[in-house]
C-alpha cells in the first residue's frame, strides 16, 4: 500500500466468525449451546424458582479492559463481596465481570432473542460458583460453573447509567489495552421488575463451553443510537495497527435442542 491508513475491510476482520468457531471448539455444535430465542409461550411457568438474591458492592470494581471482541469490565472477586444466589441457583456466585454485545445497526445486536425479536444490544454480568470451586478458571467449564445475569437493551433514550462506561471506553480504544474503571455500580444498569427467564446452555463466545446457568431479565433497559454507534469505535486492531472496528460481535440463537426455559 501507499501508506494510506485504508480503513480495515470487512472480510479481513470477520474471518473468525460464529461460523468459523466449531473447527478450533467442536462444542459450538454442542446440544447446550447459547444464546437461544426464548419462545415465551412454550416457557414453563415454575413455582419453585425463588427471587434472585443481588448483592453487588460498586467498591469490587476494578478495570476495564479491551479484549479485542469486546470489552470487559473486570471485579475483584477473591472474596464474596460481589454476590448472585437464589433463583435457580444452588447457593452463591461471585462477580467477576461483566461486558456488552451489539450489532452493526441499531435493528441488532443482542445474542437472546424473545419470539424472533431482537434487541439492540445484550448485558452480561458473568459470575462464578464460588461455594463450589476456588477460581473462575476452574469453575469456567463446570455444567455448574457460571451464572449469567442478562439485561436486553432497547433503542431508545440514552441510558444516564452508561455514561461512565462509555466515557471508559475511549481509554481502551485499542485490543490489550486496560485501564484503571472503579466504584461503578452495575446495579445501576438493571431494569426495575426482576422478572426473569432461566436455561442451561453455554457461553456464547469462545471456548462456548456449556458452563452456564442462564438468568434473562424479561424487563429490558435503554440504550440510544449514538451510545450504540459509540460502542463500535472500540478497535479490534492494537495501537498502530490499521484501525478494525468491532462492528458486531453478537452470535446468532442455536437450537435449543429439547432444553426448557422457565420463568
Ligand atoms: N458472552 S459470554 O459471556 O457468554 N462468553 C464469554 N466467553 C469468554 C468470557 S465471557
Ligand atoms: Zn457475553
Amino acid at each position: 500500500t501507499s501508506g494510506e491508513n485504508f480503513e480495515c475491510l470487512p472480510q479481513l476482520c470477520a474471518s473468525v466468525g460464529p461460523d468459523h468457531w466449531h473447527k478450533l471448539y467442536p462444542i459450538a455444535n454442542g446440544d447446550h449451546q447459547s444464546p437461544i430465542d426464548i419462545k415465551t409461550k412454550e416457557v414453563k411457568k415454575d413455582a419453585s424458582l425463588g427471587h434472585l438474591q443481588i448483592t453487588w458492592k460498586p467498591s469490587t470494581c476494578k478495570e476495564i479492559v479491551n479484549v479485542g471482541h469486546s470489552f470487559h469490565v473486570n471485579f475483584e472477586d477473591k472474596d464474596n463481596q460481589s454476590v448472585l444466589a437464589g433463583g435457580p441457583l444452588p447457593g452463591n456466585y461471585r462477580l467477576c465481570q461483566f461486558h456488552f454485545h451489539w450489532g452493526q445497526t441499531d435493528e441488532q445486536g443482542s445474542e437472546h432473542t424473545v419470539d424472533g425479536g431482537k434487541y439492540a444490544s445484550e448485558l452480561h454480568l458473568v459470575h462464578w460458583n464460588s461455594d463450589k470451586y476456588s477460581s473462575r478458571a476452574e469453575a469456567f467449564d463446570k455444567p455448574d460453573g457460571l451464572a449469567i445475569v442478562t439485561v436486553f437493551l432497547k433503542l431508545g433514550s440514552g441510558n444516564e447509567n452508561l455514561k461512565d462506561v462509555l466515557k471508559a471506553l475511549d481509554s481502551v480504544k485499542t485490543k490489550g489495552k486496560k485501564a484503571p474503571f472503579s466504584n461503578f455500580d452495575p446495579a445501576s444498569l438493571l431494569p426495575k421488575s426482576l422478572d426473569y427467564w432461566t436455561y442451561n446452555g453455554s457461553l456464547t463466545h469462545p471456548p462456548l463451553h456449556e458452563s452456564v446457568i442462564w438468568i434473562i431479565f424479561k424487563e429490558p433497559i435503554t440504550i440510544s443510537s449514538e451510545q450504540l454507534a459509540h460502542f463500535r469505535t472500540l478497535l479490534s486492531s492494537a495501537e498502530g495497527e490499521r484501525p478494525c472496528p468491532i462492528l458486531s460481535n453478537h452470535r446468532p440463537p442455536q437450537p435449543l435442542k429439547g432444553r426448557v426455559v422457565r420463568s
